[in-house]
């Protein structure tokens, strides 16, 4: 779908040259929801307007569906915009005109008959669940309520992309969940596929199916969002789960205290729910103690990591690892 090859982005700033972006790598495959998230300054911006060539690359291409779009023409790249539909942060939305004209202005933009426009309109206004909001103004609505006229705006032109701008950073934590939960519908309903930058590993862990992470220009890591998150390798990776309090490293301050061998154990999906510690514990006559713990749930799906204190007879600890894999979790030693 997407696929960026060495992008490098350098700005001149007061006779000092900033690489905003400094040889980016990253594939978005077709109909999956892909997080970019970094801290502020790490390049988020940058990277999200190469994606409709808003901005051009200093070097590097970017291919869009099979395409390298990065020599095209601007006539020629304002056709491609057509398929790509926009979410910003603050909305954008024009706040004279009504919720209706709002979003039949990117038709009227593209030519289509009036009659066309008003019927596509109120179509994806259902869709967000706002047809009993169209004659009204933004400004008579709820900041929630604004971003999914800004979302139906987007759609309106029937785009196979959507990029989101920190989509969700200008609303409160409740209604930001219910915003991620329209375009995880409209993913999964529409099948197009979803780009979102962010600061927040909430919104990744709520929204996203794969996920880069940016830092000074460049892909930190990348992969699944389970992965990832349950097994970060990058320190700013580790550090924004820290902050969002999906910790994997938090068991470190505990382990100084505890004798025993030190275990991380991840699950996901099924085994979460299996009261694993305390069967396993009674069949190997272990004492298996948590140290640290996360369970969550990552998309649809559950997921959780404990790091446990395990002490008793060496057969009975050689036996942990093949117990746990046979059950699906993941066996790490942490500590010997
Ligand atoms: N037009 C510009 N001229 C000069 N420097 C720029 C320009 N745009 C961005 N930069 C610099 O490039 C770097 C990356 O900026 P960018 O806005 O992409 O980061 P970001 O991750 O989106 O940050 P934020 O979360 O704060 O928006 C920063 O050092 C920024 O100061």
């Amino acid at each position: 779908m997407i696929r960026l090859e060495n992008l490098t982005k350098t700005y001149l700033s007061s006779g000092r040259e900033v690489h905003a972006l400094a040889g980016v790598n990253m594939t978005v495959r077709e109909g999956e929801v892909f997080g970019i998230i970094g801290r502020s300054g790490a390049g988020k911006s940058t990277l999200i307007r190469m994606l409709n060539l808003l901005e051009h690359p200093t070097s590097g291409k970017v291919w869009l569906q099979g395409r390298d779009i990065t020599p095209l023409s601007e006539a020629e790249l304002r056709q491609v915009r057509r398929g790509i539909g926009m979410v910003f942060q603050h909305f954008n939305l024009l706040r004279s005109r009504t919720v209706l004209d709002n979003v039949r202005f990117p038709l009227k933009l593209a030519g289509l008959p009036k009659n066309e426009q008003l019927e596509r309109a109120r179509e994806v206004l259902s869709l967000v669940g706002l047809s009993d909001q169209a004659a009204k103004h933004p400004g008579q609505l709820s900041g929630g309520q604004q971003q999914r006229v800004g979302i139906a705006r987007a759609l309106a032109n029937h785009p196979h992309l959507l990029l989101c701008d920190e989509a969700t950073s200008a609303l409160d934590p409740e209604t930001t969940q219910s915003v991620l939960r329209l375009l995880r519908d409209i993913n999964a309903k529409l099948g197009l596929t979803i780009v979102m930058i962010t600061h927040g590993m909430d919104v990744i862990r709520a929204a996203c199916d794969r996920v880069a992470v940016i830092d000074a220009g460049r892909i930190a890591e990348s992969g699944d969002v389970m992965d990832v998150f349950l097994h970060p390798q990058h320190e700013v990776t580790q550090s924004l789960l820290s902050e969002s309090g999906m910790d994997a490293e938090g068991w470190r301050a505990l382990a100084d205290t505890t004798t025993g061998r030190l275990i991380r154990l991840s699950f996901r999906g099924e085994a979460t729910a299996q009261p694993m510690l305390s069967r396993i514990s009674r069949e190997l006559g272990l004492d298996l103690s948590i140290l640290h713990g996360t369970v969550g749930r990552i998309k649809e799906t559950p997921y959780g990591q404990l790091v446990v204190a395990a002490q008793g007879g060496e057969q009975a600890l050689a036996q942990l690892p093949g117990h746990f894999e046979a059950i699906g979790v993941r066996f790490e030693v942490l500590r010997a």
